[in-house]
């Protein structure tokens, strides 16, 4: 295996040193290291050093839309939007609501090799809402799953949702919520408001999440369980999980990076790129979530990468699919939305998107660690000052439904380590060092 020795990069943005990467693991850490005679130097002038970020929210489609995404591409992505380790979520084909589908994911990802796959497990048999999946084998399958989500789809009955908090305790697991009351979405197509008016599109109202987020943060407290709220969106959202949290009930919270940065007015060019489940809110509701994020409301950070095929998004609003990729720049959003506006320091980039979802899901043994001697050398390097236009055809993701085309963003992943593996240098994947 490559030792490697990256030169002057600073770990969180802070001061300038070495870091030797050896064996899997951080090997050392100083000012004018001895490099090993078989070692490649990075020069890292320049290079912010992060954990390598983890996705507690990706689709990656496989089995059953691989003409959207697979494993191998979608991980690919992920590498090259710096992080080593994503949390697929179970709305496959067959759904991941079986030891067998989890364990399958599991080793698909293992094959591919570019990031840590962890499969989330379904909460009920086929997303359909009625009964649990097995959650406890998926739990002691080789995947070793402690999220559970019907994410596509809301667990809106509230005794099942009680159940699955309840069953979940017995292995540290997670219910990850898609807060979404189906009676006040039925046809919904964006954020319920001035625009959705203006329009004539079938409105999509903040109260249909935030009945969901009340309702399960009281259940949650009712059961002594952990909640986490998948890709919160409104400013009513953020109160009431900061009224929970001052409550000391146990959730946890995201926020999607277009969330942070794009609003329902994108609707206005009717073009399904900007078509979203949770839809684009306000403004106001941007401004919100910055805030609970930077405060501490919101946990954590987490792409919601929901590639489609271009016959899915090329068609008329009403008839498109929810969803827009964003493994690929999901840092960069997160830089111009939260570091560049002085909201927070690359330290707490490295909370939001490493280790706070690193410990929500359970993998915060090998992730989301800090950047000390003898820790697994899961690593990103980022070269903040680097800007780049958004170009979707050029993307790893084998969909091009990025709502960030053509756009300027900040920052430039240049290298990604998995335990001390390059699987992204200079910008460009190592594909011959992954194949195995
Ligand atoms: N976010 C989306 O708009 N779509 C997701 C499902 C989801 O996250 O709810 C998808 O699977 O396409
Ligand atoms: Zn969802
Ligand atoms: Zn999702």
């Amino acid at each position: 295996m490559t030792t490697y020795l990256l030169r002057d990069v600073s770990p969180l943005g802070e001061a300038r040193t070495d870091l030797l990467l050896a064996d899997g693991v951080v090997a050392a850490i100083g000012t004018g290291l001895e490099a090993p005679a078989d070692a490649v130097e990075i020069d890292g002038a320049g290079l912010v050093a992060l954990p390598g970020l983890v996705d507690l929210h990706t689709h990656l489609r496989e089995p059953g839309r691989e003409d959207a995404e697979t494993i191998a591409t979608g991980t690919r992505a992920a590498a090259l939007g710096g992080f080593t380790a994503v949390h697929a979520m179970a709305n496959t084909t067959p759904t991941q609501d079986t030891a067998g589908v989890v364990e399958q994911v599991w080793h698909l990802g293992r094959r591919a090799g570019w990031v840590d796959v962890f499969p989330v497990g379904a909460v009920t048999v086929g997303l359909e809402g009625e009964r649990l999946a097995e959650l406890g084998a998926m739990a002691e399958s080789a995947a070793r799953v402690r999220v559970f989500s019907d994410d596509g789809k809301c667990v809106h009955d509230p005794v099942v949702m009680r159940r699955a908090l309840e069953y979940v305790k017995a292995f540290d697991g997670v219910v990850a919520q898609h807060a979404q009351e189906p009676r006040l979405t039925e046809g919904s197509q964006m954020h319920e408001g001035v625009v959705s008016a203006e329009l004539g599109l079938a409105g999509w109202p903040a109260v249909a999440e935030e009945a969901i987020v009340a309702r399960d943060v009281l259940l949650a407290e009712h059961v002594g369980s952990r909640l986490h709220v998948c890709h919160l969106s409104t400013a009513g959202s953020v109160e009431i999980v900061r009224w929970a949290k001052s409550r000391g009930i146990d959730v946890t919270a995201e926020v999607t990076p277009h969330h942070l940065i794009l609003t329902d007015e994108l609707a206005r060019g009717y073009d399904p790129l900007f078509k979203v489940n949770p839809p684009l809110r306000t403004q106001r509701d941007v401004e919100a979530v910055r805030e609970g994020l930077a405060d501490g409301t919101i946990d954590i950070v987490a792409t919601d990468h929901a590639p489609h095929p271009r016959e899915d998004k090329d068609c008329e609003w009403a008839a498109a699919a929810f969803g827009m990729t964003g493994l690929e720049t999901a840092l960069s959003v997160v830089q111009e939305t939260m570091v560049e506006t002085g909201r927070m320091t690359w330290a707490d980039v490295a909370r939001v998107l490493s280790s706070a979802p690193a410990r929500i899901g359970r993998v915060d043994g090998q992730h989301g660690r800090p950047i000390a001697v003898g820790e697994p050398a899961n690593l990103t390097l980022v070269d903040p000052a680097a800007r780049r236009v958004v170009r979707p055809q050029g993307q790893a993701t084998k969909s091009e439904n990025s709502p960030f085309g053509g756009r300027e963003l900040p920052g430039r992943v240049v290298a990604t380590f998995l335990r001390g593996r390059a699987t992204v240098l200079d910008g460009a994947p190592v594909d011959e060092e992954v194949q195995r």
